[in-house]
């Protein structure tokens, strides 16, 4: 019995897609809107949301270096397993230091995994007009400290495989450039 009926015109190759970038950049409405378009195409997919990870997966984590670390170690791994399974790991999460995104990129590596980084690069100064979660205003007033890309850092991606200029395009243009570059390599 040979395998090629479930090649033909059928994606079986899971993959995950880190969205990296400030708080109210567009990370988790890129990744949902995307989400649903590749079930529509009848792709299995996830959204590993960074806020649900952190009640579940992550609780008990704040936002010091070392447990941002952790948590973005321990989505790494979900994502990779659920990927090495056939599934879109949709990843909306800041990771904001240059050497947990590489140790993420590695561990995909070492299990011949796809492993696509896009950064969302919208400006701290658009990002913070946005303020979905009203971060930016908290910490304007004193009320937060050690908001990432105000007074915490963010390491931007020196090479992503992609780079989505938010404030200058739709939701639906950002998801396309992210559903395109999927297509290009093979995995939507
Ligand atoms: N101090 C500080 N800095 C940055 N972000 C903060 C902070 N406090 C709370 N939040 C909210 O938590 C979300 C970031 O957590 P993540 O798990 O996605 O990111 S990470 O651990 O920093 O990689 C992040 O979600 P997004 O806005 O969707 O990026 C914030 O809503
Ligand atoms: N091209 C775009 N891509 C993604 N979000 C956009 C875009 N243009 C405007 N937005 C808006 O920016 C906000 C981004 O919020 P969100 O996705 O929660 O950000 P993050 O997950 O990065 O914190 C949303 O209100 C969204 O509608």
């Amino acid at each position: 019995m040979t395998t090629d009926h479930l090649q033909e015109n059928h994606v079986t190759t899971g993959a995950t897609v880190w969205l990296t970038g400030l708080p109210s950049a567009g990370k988790t409405t890129i990744a949902y809107e995307l989400a649903d378009r590749l079930r529509a195409a009848g792709r299995r997919t996830e959204v590993l949301d960074g806020d649900e990870i952190r009640e579940f997966l992550s609780a008990g984590l704040g936002f010091s270096r070392a447990d941002r670390h952790t948590n973005v170690r321990r989505i790494g791994f979900v994502a990779e397993l659920l990927a090495r399974n056939g599934v879109t790991a949709l990843v909306p999460v800041i990771a904001p230091y240059a050497d947990s995104r590489e140790a993420v990129r590695e561990r995909h590596a070492e299990h011949g995994t796809p492993y696509l980084e896009i950064h969302v690069a919208t400006p701290v100064e658009v990002c913070s007009v946005r303020d979905v979660k009203g971060l930016y205003a908290r910490q304007a007033a004193g009320e937060l400290t050690g908001l990432t890309g105000v007074d915490d850092p963010y390491e931007e991606p020196e090479t992503p495989d992609l780079r989505i200029e938010s404030q200058h395009q739709s939701v639906r243009e950002s998801a396309d450039s992210v559903h395109a570059l999927l297509s290009e390599r093979g995995l939507a």
